[in-house]
């Protein structure tokens, strides 16, 4: 059994390495590529090539054009990465018999209501990365190759940037943090989404009848809380742990969306229902503290 990984150095790429080892033998690739073979999702051309090339049995693609605000003013690399490159892996999967693994986003739907969004309710994304990675999704449908397409949320991980990351550098330097109260969601783990899709990926590939298992599946952290009570709660920890910040987790501020333009338009109801991924593959998901106070235990003790 042969995977081909792409994107191996991102938040996810990366703890796929581990996770993915065991099943089987792993060509990783990051952008700059290796011995000939292209990982650059912006050249559709030698992407497809590598594929053939490599001919494997797997293709996990954790690669994406993830700067959302960045994206509102390079729309078509943004779409090139995030919805053409898909596609052009899940037509080499389609023709090789492969299957094809792949993420996408909260950022597909609009965000209105409070419910949690099921796979199947209507997308309608607010960005230009929202679009693309709906592009993606699309054209991975539409190829009719076995594929299963993770949408989660709000990721963080030990190695990498995020928001957790950027919390806790500017509660070290800044006098003062206000933060985004009515955007909600569930932070998910690098490593949770790593061991689920090894688990996943491992069922589908051994089940008789695989095709049943394919489709989109909702994989995100149990729980909710909005950007605010996430800070709130990472830089509590940090003191817990003994750091002295200048800004405490008791002086963040509370503001709406509406105080703080961005570029890029967020949904404000970014909950997922997972229920669809836990039945299917007989799946637990830990609530979303567990794992950022895991992560905080590895970045910022000794
Ligand atoms: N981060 C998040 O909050 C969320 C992410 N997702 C999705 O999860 C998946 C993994 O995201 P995550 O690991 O967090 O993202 P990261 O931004 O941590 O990693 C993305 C990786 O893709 C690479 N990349 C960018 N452009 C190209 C390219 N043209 N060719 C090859 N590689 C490229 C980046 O490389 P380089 O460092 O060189 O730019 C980076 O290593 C993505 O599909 C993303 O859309 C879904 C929901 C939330
Ligand atoms: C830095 C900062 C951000 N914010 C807000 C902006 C935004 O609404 C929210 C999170 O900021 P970020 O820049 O981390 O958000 P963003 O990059 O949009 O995060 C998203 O990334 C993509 C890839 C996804 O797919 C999403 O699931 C989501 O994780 O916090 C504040 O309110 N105050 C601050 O000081
Ligand atoms: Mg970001």
């Amino acid at each position: 059994m042969r995977i081909l990984l792409l994107g191996k150095n991102g938040q996810v790429g990366w703890e796929l390495q581990r996770a993915l080892a065991p099943l089987g033998e792993l060509v990783a690739l990051d952008r700059h590529g290796e011995r000939g073979l292209c990982g650059d999702l912006a050249d559709l051309d030698a992407l497809a090539a590598t594929v053939r090339e490599i001919a494997p049995d797997a293709i996990v693609n954790a690669a994406a054009y993830t700067a959302v605000d960045k994206a509102e003013s390079e729309p078509e690399l943004a779409l090139r990465i995030n919805g053409e490159a898909p596609g052009v892996l899940a037509r080499e999967a389609a023709r090789l018999g492969a299957w094809l693994v792949h993420y996408s986003t909260d950022y597909v739907f609009d965000g209105s209501g409070e419910s949690p969004w099921r796979e199947d309710a209507p997308t309608g994304p607010l960005s230009v990365y929202g679009r693309s990675k709906l592009a993606g999704e699309l054209a991975i449908a539409a190829s009719g190759a076995r594929a299963l397409v993770f949408r989660t949320s709000w990721v963080y991980a030990a190695r990498g940037g995020n928001f957790a990351k950027t919390m806790l550098r500017l509660a070290r330097e800044r006098d003062q943090l206000r933060v985004i109260a009515d955007q909600i969601g569930a932070p998910t783990g690098a490593e949770l989404i790593a061991d689920v899709t090894a688990h996943a990926l491992r069922q589908a590939m051994g089940s008789a009848d695989a095709s049943p298992l394919g489709g989109v599946y909702h994989l995100a952290a149990a729980g909710e809380t909005s950007w605010f009570d996430y800070a709130r709660f990472v830089l509590l920890q940090a003191e817990q742990a003994g750091e002295v910040l200048k800004v405490g987790h008791g002086q963040i501020e509370a503001i709406p969306t509406s105080a703080y333009p961005t570029p890029a338009q967020r949904p404000l109801n970014s909950r997922l229902d997972t229920t669809k991924l836990q039945e299917t593959f007989g799946l637990h998901l830990p609530n979303w503290q567990d794992g950022v106070a895991r992560m905080l235990t590895e970045t910022t003790k000794d």
